[in-house]
């Protein structure tokens, strides 16, 4: 791999008492789209944050293009679409300002939008199939749209790497393959994504490569590699795609 996009290098993660990330190791380069996989409380947030600089590793080395979380953010390299949870939907903006946010480092102090600048955001609605509902306030959208715009704030940030945690949760099926098209284009644009997901069935489609999370790195392969039954016995410890894992698998 020519120098990597993320290079995450034994990274520890603790929220007081909880451990949630221990020495993780990780490595992508331009254009993978890569899939984070694990049970709940697997740290697959976790890693996203502390790839983002929004978590602190306890030890560990995080750089996105050669520079630290908040250096890379400072410099538009890194995008994050988060959680839906994490999010505040009473903020009185309409999505095109959100995703005009996504080209506020681009803009001097006065933050008045260039021409290039109302383009941009143009271009991501459009390519998101957000236009008709550019003026509307973000928390009148529904689940899948709103993951839209978040979306669309990435693209039009120009980010090289785009991290997504659970875009696909409480989102509808043309949300769903909308966010999944696009970012097949992304990545064949040379960007990197980085995405957590509950969804195992849509990895080979969605993913050119996948990590298997247990608080540690267990994998990280081709997604069938992952699929593998005998390779999700060891982060779920059950039969999660209706199959039965190999005998001894777990020995
Ligand atoms: N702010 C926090 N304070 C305390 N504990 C936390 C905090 N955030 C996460 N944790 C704990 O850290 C562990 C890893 O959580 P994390 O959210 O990274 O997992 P996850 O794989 O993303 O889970 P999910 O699939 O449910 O979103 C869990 O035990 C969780 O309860």
């Amino acid at each position: 791999m020519s120098a990597p996009v993320v290079d995450v290098q034994d990274v520890t993660v603790r929220y007081g008492d909880v451990l949630a990330l221990e020495r993780a190791s990780l490595r992508l380069g331009r254009g993978a789209v890569c899939g984070l996989v694990g049970m709940n409380g697997s740290g697959k947030s976790s890693l996203l944050k502390a790839v983002t600089g929004l978590v602190r590793p306890e030890s560990g080395r995080v750089l996105v293009q050669g520079a630290p979380p908040l250096r890379a953010r400072r410099a538009q390299a890194l995008a994050y679409v988060p959680q839906g949870e994490d999010v505040d939907w009473t903020f009185p903006v309409s999505v095109r300002e959100v995703v005009m946010m996504g080209r506020h480092g681009h803009q001097g102090p006065t933050r008045r939008p260039r021409r290039r600048d109302t383009e941009a955001v143009d271009s991501a609605l459009e390519r998101v199939g957000l236009t008709e509902l550019a003026g509307r306030q973000i928390g009148a959208l529904s689940g899948g749209q709103r993951k839209r715009a978040f979306v669309a704030r990435g693209i039009a940030q120009e980010a090289a790497l785009l991290l997504l945690d659970e875009p696909f949760a409480g989102v509808d099926k043309r949300s769903e393959a909308t966010i999944s098209a696009l970012l097949a284009e992304l990545a064949a644009e040379g960007r990197t994504v980085l995405i957590s997901t509950h969804d195992l069935h849509a990895l080979p489609q969605l993913c050119t490569e996948a990590v298997l999370l247990a608080r540690r790195v267990l994998l990280h392969d081709t997604p069938a590699e992952v699929l593998r039954p005998e390779n999700l016995a060891l982060a779920f410890g059950l039969d999660v795609l209706g199959r039965t894992p190999a005998t001894g698998a777990l020995t």
